[in-house]
């Protein structure tokens, strides 16, 4: 059974209905997770393991809030009044974490942020927000930095933006090939950023000083 979301930002597209799994009932959820300790060879019935699964349905619906928020929403209030500035606004650091979408395993870093304004600029909070409305879903890096951009894109018309994510996959180092300390950094850049390298160099030395 399949029902309609609405859907944006998401892969650079406007607005749209995406159809997407109807959610299983809550006591589905947790049956799942009995299931999965079971597999991995434990009990789900003994004392310490007898309200786990309540505790994961409960957790997920922190870990993977991404999927009931919307960017858009998150963007919507633009500040017109900002006296003249015209140059980079640049907000570094944004801690972050996320989980994998073929381990369902987490990945954990940060992101910068960095947008020329055009006709206004969002509140700095909610550039965080919007990291986690979609690190909070099951990503892979590459869409999680481009859906970053796209939203604040969309929401703004800048004349440019920069997002640059940095993250260490635990899928990568707890297990598979386990190489520890690995940091994977992915970029989109769009307007001047795009068009003009030497603005990239300035984000990208922003970013490190
Ligand atoms: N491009 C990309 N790859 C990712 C991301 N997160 C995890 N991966 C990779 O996804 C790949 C999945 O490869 P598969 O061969 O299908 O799965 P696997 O046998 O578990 O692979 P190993 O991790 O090498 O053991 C792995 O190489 C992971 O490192 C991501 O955000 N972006
Ligand atoms: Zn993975």
């Amino acid at each position: 059974m399949y029902v309609l979301f609405n859907q944006g930002n998401a892969d650079g597209a406007a607005k749209k209905q995406v159809a997407r799994p109807q959610r299983p009932t809550r006591e589905e959820a947790e049956q799942a997770v009995r299931t999965l300790i079971a597999w991995a060879g434990d009990d789900p019935d003994r004392e310490g393991l007898v309200d786990t699964p309540a505790r994961v349905a409960k957790a997920y619906g922190e870990l993977f809030g991404g999927y009931d928020q919307d960017a858009n929403e998150q963007l919507a209030r633009v500040f017109e009044e900002v006296g003249g500035y015209k140059d980079m606004i640049l907000v570094r650091d944004i801690p972050f974490f996320s989980h994998c979408e073929h381990h369902m395993v987490p990945f954990i870093g940060k992101a910068h942020i960095a947008y020329y304004p055009n006709a206004g600029v969002v509140g700095l909070s909610k550039l965080a927000r919007v990291v986690d409305v979609f690190s909070r879903r099951l990503q892979t890096q590459e869409n999680l930095t481009a859906q970053i951009a796209d939203a604040i894109e969309e929401a703004l018309k800048p004349r440019g933006v920069a997002v640059l994510v940095e993250a260490e996959h635990q899928c990568m180092s707890m297990r598979g090939v386990q190489k520890q300390g690995v940091s994977t950094l992915t970029t989109q850049f769009t307007g001047v950023f795009d068009r003009d390298p030497t603005e990239q160099v300035r984000f990208m030395t922003m970013v490190r000083s």
